[in-house]
């Protein structure tokens, strides 16, 4: 049986920075694990449009619908802010998200122990933090048409539209309620039904699904600003929230700051199971290509490669082998390892990218 397939497409900034040390942790797999990937890499973002014109060229959108799952660094940055709209690296991601139909975005935050008291929120707020905000990706205002500059009398006038169906809502709500049973039973759906329509549509369709297929798990509504004063004041009220694509985004921006940096959480953007009924997937760091740190190994490379253990369970049931990386980061933080972006007190040494990738293949060494 040939190996599973892997398209890494590293992106801008920081983005093959982090990636080249996730290279390393899938060598290691391969070589310690017996856990070997069939690896192939293209280009995505500002990359792509350097060498194609276009920030997704066809043949890599074709790869990404092959292959078994897709691990992506970062796009854009300050170079491509001149660009036309429907050439900005951003849409090279945006594009991949919808065609793969990636509608249940996965955005743990997690706050390791090492990590509790570099959080801007008090360590008693952030201690032991574990939630997963689902984010609904391929649709709403990021998607929603009409959309544009238009010109109306003597000035312009920029539109964008929030538009969600009911089956839309329903397959992400579901997603959210399969994780929630497998984790602490208990779901917040965040949307503003006191102000948008499609807030009264969302919060109709989780409360039928949930009624219909969940009874068994617990559900509650919030208006989505109240949910973001929630996730500052007392996060760990939460076990999984849902919501949509611009809440989604936002809210779990704010939530990295829960764990310490941006530069710590992961993400899974899952769509419907392939044939081999693994689900099209693609992993990525929630973080961007961070140019104001690119190019001087500052970067910090733990969410990218916390992105590579969620592929690990979520694509390759390999939960134990997403365990063991999850363990090793732990433990190089226990050990008072930091990049840059971790970095509060003054007098601690911050160690680079490359250096924070040689202490966790250490710690996956010492796993062995
Ligand atoms: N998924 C993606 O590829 C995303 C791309 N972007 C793009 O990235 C570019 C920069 O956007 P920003 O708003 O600055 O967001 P950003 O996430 O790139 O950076 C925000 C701040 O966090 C820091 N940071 C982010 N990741 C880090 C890491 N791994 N280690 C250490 N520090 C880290 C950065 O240095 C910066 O100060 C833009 O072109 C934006 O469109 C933004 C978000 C997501
Ligand atoms: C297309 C991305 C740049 C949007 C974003 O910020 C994200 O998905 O986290
Ligand atoms: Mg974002």
């Amino acid at each position: 049986m040939s190996n599973p397939s892997l398209l890494i497409l590293a992106g801008d900034g920081i983005g093959p920075e982090v990636m080249t040390q996730v290279n390393r942790v899938i060598d290691w797999i391969g070589d310690k694990r017996g856990l070997a990937f069939d690896v192939s890499e293209d280009l995505v973002g500002g990359a792509a449009y350097d060498k194609h014109g276009t920030p997704l060229h066809d043949d890599t959108m074709a790869k990404a619908m092959e292959v078994d799952a897709v691990l992506l660094g970062a796009v854009g940055g300050p170079k491509y802010d001149a660009l036309d709209f429907s050439v900005k690296p951003e849409r090279g991601l945006l594009r991949l998200r919808k065609e793969m139909d990636l509608y249940a975005n996965l955005r743990p935050a997690q706050c390791f122990d090492a990590l509790a008291d570099f959080s801007s929120l008090k360590r008693d707020v952030v201690a032991g933090l574990d939630i997963v905000i689902v984010r609904e990706l391929t649709s709403g205002i990021y998607f929603g048409e009409p959309r544009g500059i238009i010109h109306e009398g003597n000035e312009r006038v920029g539109i964008n539209t929030q538009r969600y169906t009911e089956s839309e809502i329903d397959r992400v709500a579901r997603s959210a309620f399969e994780l929630a049973r497998r984790r602490g039973n208990k779901v917040c759906s965040m949307e503003k039904a006191n102000v948008m329509e499609s807030g009264i549509l969302w919060r109709e369709v989780v409360q039928k699904v949930h009624d219909e297929d969940y009874p068994d798990v617990e559900l509650s509504h919030m208006y989505a600003d109240a949910g973001a004063m929630q996730l500052c004041r007392w996060p760990k009220q939460f076990d999984v929230i849902v919501t949509d694509n611009l809440f989604g985004d936002l809210l779990s921006d704010a939530a990295a700051m829960l764990t310490g940096s941006l530069g710590m959480l992961p993400s899974a953007s899952l769509g419907a199971p392939m044939a081999n009924g693994r689900p099209k997937a693609l992993y990525e760091p929630v973080h961007g290509s961070a140019p104001d740190i690119a190019g001087q190994g500052k970067a910090n490379p733990i969410a990218c490669i916390l992105s590579f253990a969620m592929a690990l369970r979520y694509s390759f049931d390999q939960g134990d082998e997403a365990v063991r990386i999850e363990k090793a980061v732990e433990k190089v933080l226990a050990d008072g390892l930091r990049t840059a972006d971790l970095i509060g007190e003054e007098g601690v040494e911050p160690v680079s990218t490359e250096q924070m990738g040689d202490a966790i293949l250490a710690a996956l060494d010492a796993s062995l």
